[in-house]
């Protein structure tokens, strides 16, 4: 059987409630940022997500003012990390966990599950009678992405169901996007494994995110004594804080970065 990362099993809070906005003012942090829909705006298409100089700038300033512990954590992979946020960032993981850069560069990576590329031939097949439907092949993951056709969400849910059923991969929701992935990672396990390492070790972890992949993050947070901060409009979240747009998060970041 596939799993899905749907599972929310910390108390979250109420669906309708704005949460407060995160002090600025912050002891030891250590910031885990993810990138679509907090770092970035959303856009039509992956590659319509360019580097853009307000977002490097911020970013290139955290990591020596708070000694290395800032890494963003997302769904795509660390090169695309790297395109977007232009090489501003050192400490990366990508494909939701499935990918991690340490400050240093050392790079872990999970070996592909066989199950991937039938994935992706899958879906390259749906994709073929549907314009508008993207394939991104992630090599240990794959998504198939419906932005540009959203009549075809239903139908892209029941082959990916049917495929994790199949292949036992990892069926990850997401923002216009249904995901396969190869089991074993999460944004909780990245976020996790930072804090076990220097220089995020004994800091006060922070995540922002604004998906349901972040949820794992915002609970990771929360166990190893920090928080979440879910970006966007009120849902039901296991966060504490709340921001409501990119514009918000990159003036939250600018804050953090002259308070330190
Ligand atoms: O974890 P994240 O950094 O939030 O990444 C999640 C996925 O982001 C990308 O897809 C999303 O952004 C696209 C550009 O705005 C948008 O067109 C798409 O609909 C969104 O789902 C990326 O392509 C995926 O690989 C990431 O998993």
């Amino acid at each position: 059987m596939g799993t899905s990362d749907l599972t929310l099993d910390a108390a979250p809070a109420a669906a309708d409630v704005r949460l407060p906005a995160p002090p600025t003012q912050l002891i030891r942090p250590a910031l885990f940022l993810d990138l679509d829909g907090v770092l970035a705006e959303l856009a039509d298409t992956p590659d319509a997500v360019v580097p853009e100089p307000r977002r490097t700038k911020v970013l290139r300033a955290l990591a020596p003012r708070l000694n290395g512990r800032v890494a963003i954590i997302s769904g795509r992979t660390i090169a695309e990390i790297d395109r977007i946020a232009d090489g501003s960032m050192a400490a990366a993981s990508g494909i939701h966990g499935l990918e991690r850069r340490r400050p240093d560069g050392s790079l872990l990576r999970a070996e592909p599950d066989a199950g991937v590329r039938a994935a992706v031939e899958a879906f390259e097949d749906f994709a073929r009678t549907r314009p508008g439907v993207l394939v991104e092949d992630k090599t240990i993951a794959a998504g198939l992405h419906f932005r540009g056709a959203p009549e075809a969400a239903a139908d892209a849910a029941v082959l990916t169901r049917e495929l994790a059923d199949e292949t036992g991969l990892t069926m990850q929701p997401g923002n216009m996007v249904i995901e396969l992935k190869t089991p074993g990672a999460s944004k909780g396990t990245a976020l996790k494994a930072f804090m076990a390492e220097a220089p995020f070790a004994g800091a006060t972890p922070v995540m922002l995110g604004d998906d349901l992949t972040d949820e794992h993050g915002f609970r990771a947070a929360a166990e190893l004594g920090g928080f979440g901060v879910l970006v966007g409009p009120p849902r039901e979240t296991a966060a504490t804080f709340g921001l409501p747009d990119v514009a918000s998060v990159l003036a939250w970041l600018e804050a953090v970065e002259e308070t330190k």
